[in-house]
This record gives structure tokens, sequence and C-alpha cells, in this order.
């Protein structure tokens, strides 16, 4: 599977593997009976480092599994049904979790913490105990307070390793580097855009002046393409008209983030691409996970690199996002008190 790689901002030209080292990756994936989960278990199929993969839902996976795995790559796919979440976690490397509801019309993210801070909450509580040293990869909504909620259940359970835990918000670069691709006529892989801060409404920052096609967007423009990668969840949430919300683009986003980590994982240098974790950038104003490009390599995050130099609207932008941030950190972190 060929994901457009320079989209993934990559520093160093990407290496040849050898087959033994391509397919070496376990993988579960947690909730993988939904609208991400089964186009996401299809990409995963598809991707040459994966080995294993495991597919887990309340409802739904061994079916899933069965007809995934008729697809003629390399992977083993194996499906395991509710009661089987110990057994779908074991030796596994990866975790992905798209696991929860998602939003309907006039609902915002924050208005799933409701039902899926204990999902995440169990399922975290499974993967530290079953599969601590997994990479876990959260999906689920809302990112920016779920991903403080793992974190502290794998604190409580004493294994806790920061650069082990994710929060997806590759669909905001995609978003951006679409948008923009649709506004200027380049083609996106030559217009990788980069977002910071969370993923939802204000707390999503695309820094269009570090891209040379993006910067020249100025004014109205400007402010509308803004809107549109902050508010893009919404637009489909509406278009789904209460049938959920962005499957099919959120799959492609997810498993293109899991092939950069994939990658990084087997050594190859400079895959960088945004994500949400535990970050000291803005640690001091009480933001302790923050999305930046992030540097992966063989134990999750090699590098946490900074913003860099932005403009004052971006700066502006910026400020609100922290003061977003801060609120949905603390309402995570106050769940698993
Ligand atoms: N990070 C992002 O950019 C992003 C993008 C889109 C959607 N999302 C979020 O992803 C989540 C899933 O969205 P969806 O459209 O696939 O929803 P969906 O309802 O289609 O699928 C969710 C799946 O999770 C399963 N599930 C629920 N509780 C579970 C548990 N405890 N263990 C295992 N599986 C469980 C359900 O059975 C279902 O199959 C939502 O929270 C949504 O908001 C995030
Ligand atoms: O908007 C949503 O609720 C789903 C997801 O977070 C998205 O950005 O599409």
């Amino acid at each position: 599977m060929m994901f457009a790689r320079s989209s993934v901002r990559t520093l160093t030209q990407a290496r040849q593997f050898s087959s033994s080292s391509a397919r070496q990756t376990k993988v579960t994936v947690l909730g993988a009976g939904g609208g991400i989960g089964q186009p996401l278990s299809l990409l995963l199929k598809l991707d040459p480092h994966v080995k294993q993969l495991n597919l887990y839902d309340i409802r739904g996976a061994p079916g899933v599994a069965a007809d995934v795995g008729h697809i003629d790559t390399g992977s083993e796919v194996q499906g395991f049904a509710a009661d089987k979440l110990d057994d779908a976690l074991e030796g596994v490397d990866v975790v992905i979790c798209p696991a929860g509801v998602p939003r309907k019309p006039g609902m915002s993210r924050d208005d799933l913490f409701a039902t899926n801070a204990s999902v995440l909450r169990d399922l975290a509580t499974a993967v530290a105990r079953v599969s601590p040293k997994a990479i876990f990869l959260i999906i689920t909504n809302p990112v920016n307070s779920v991903v403080p909620i793992a974190s502290r259940v794998f604190e409580k359970a004493g294994v806790y390793d920061p650069k082990r835990i994710f929060g997806v918000s590759a669909l905001d670069v995609v978003r951006a580097t679409r948008f923009v691709a649709a506004l200027t006529g380049k083609d996106p892989k030559d217009t990788p855009i980069t977002v910071v801060g969370g993923h939802s409404g204000e707390t999503i920052v695309p820094l269009f002046s570090q891209s040379p096609a993006a910067k020249t967007i100025t004014g109205e423009a400007y402010k509308n393409l803004v809107h549109r990668v902050q508010f893009g969840g919404d637009e489909v949430v509406q278009a789904k008209a209460g049938a959920g919300s962005a499957t099919l683009s959120m799959a492609y986003a997810g498993a293109k983030f899991a092939n950069a980590l994939f990658r990084g994982l087997a050594g190859e240098k400079g895959v960088i691409i945004p994500s949400y974790v535990k970050s000291p950038l803005y640690a001091s104003q009480g933001v302790e996970f923050f999305a930046s490009p992030i540097e992966l390599g063989p134990n999750g995050v090699e590098k946490i690199h900074p913003v860099g130099q932005i403009t004052e609207q971006e700066q502006e932008l910026l400020k609100v996002a922290l003061e977003g941030l801060k609120k949905n950190i603390q309402k995570g972190y106050a769940f698993v008190q």
C-alpha cells in the first residue's frame, strides 16, 4: 500500500527494507466492527509492515476478520469476540483504538465524553494489563480528553511510558492538505500542511504560513480555510445526517499514521508526522498534551518538534487552542481521579 510520503514530512530518503524487517508488526484494532474499524482493518491488511492483525469489538469482529482475512496479502488475521479482549491484546506491538460512539448533528466531540471516557478507561486498563509495552494509538473522541485518561490509567498501573501513547490527529493534517490543494490546484503530495494543538474545533491550529503553497492564501480565503480545517468534522457529521461522523477519511488517516509509526518502529529515520502526545512544549501553561510534529522511532516518540515560526494570526489561534486544551485535559484527568 502506498501513502503519499511527502505529506508525512520525511527528513531523509525512505530506506529500502528487506522483506524480513518489513513484515514484523503485530497489531490489534479495538472497535474493528465499526464505521472506522472496518475500513481501517482493510487498509492495515494491505500494509506491508503488518504481520498479524487482531480484530476485536464488542460486536461483529469475527465476521470482519473472516472477510478481511481472505485478502491476498501476507498478514494473518484473527477475529475476537466480546469476551476475548485479553486474547486479542496478547503479545501485540501496536494497538489502534477507534472504539466508542460517534457524533450526531448538533453534538460536540465533548458531548461524547459521557460515553467514551469509560470505554477508553476500560480498554486502556486492559492494554496496560496485557500489553503494557504496546504503542497505543487512540482515535476515539474526544481525543483531547481521552488521551489523558489512558495516560493516567497507565500511570496508575505503573506502566506509563509517554512515548507510547498517541492521540491520532492525522485527519486534521489530511484535511488541511486536501483543502489547500483544492484552493491552489497543486498536488496534495507536494503541499503537506502541519496542524498543531488538539483535535476539536478551535484547538485545531493549521500552520499555513509554513507551507510555500498555502502562505499565499490571505484575507477571507485564509479565514474560511482555517474554519474549514477546524470544523471539517462537522461538515461530515451534517452531511451524514445522523448516520455518524467521518469513517473512510479517518480510516485512511489512521492507516497513514500507523504506516508512519511502523516505519519508525522498523528503524527508518526522519519519519515525522503531527500527533497529540504528552508534550513539554506548553506544559508550563498547564497543557500537558499537545499535537506538534513528532519524529517516530523504535520506541514510539523519538523527538517532539516545536511549533516553529508562526504568524501573529497563528499565535492568536494557538492562544485560543491552549485555553481549550487545558480544560479538555483537566476534564480527562478528573475522570480517573
Ligand atoms: N480522531 C479522529 O480524528 C476521529 C475521526 C473520526 C471519528 N473519531 C471517533 O472514532 C470513534 C468511532 O467512530 P465510528 O464512526 O467508527 O463509530 P461506530 O459506532 O461506527 O463504531 C464504533 C465501534 O466501537 C465498538 N465499541 C464500542 N464500545 C466498545 C468497547 N468497549 N470495546 C470494543 N469495541 C467497542 C462498537 O461496537 C462499534 O463497532 C468515535 O468516538 C468518533 O468520534 C475520531
Ligand atoms: O467530527 C467528528 O466527530 C469525528 C472526527 O473527530 C472528525 O474530525 O471528523
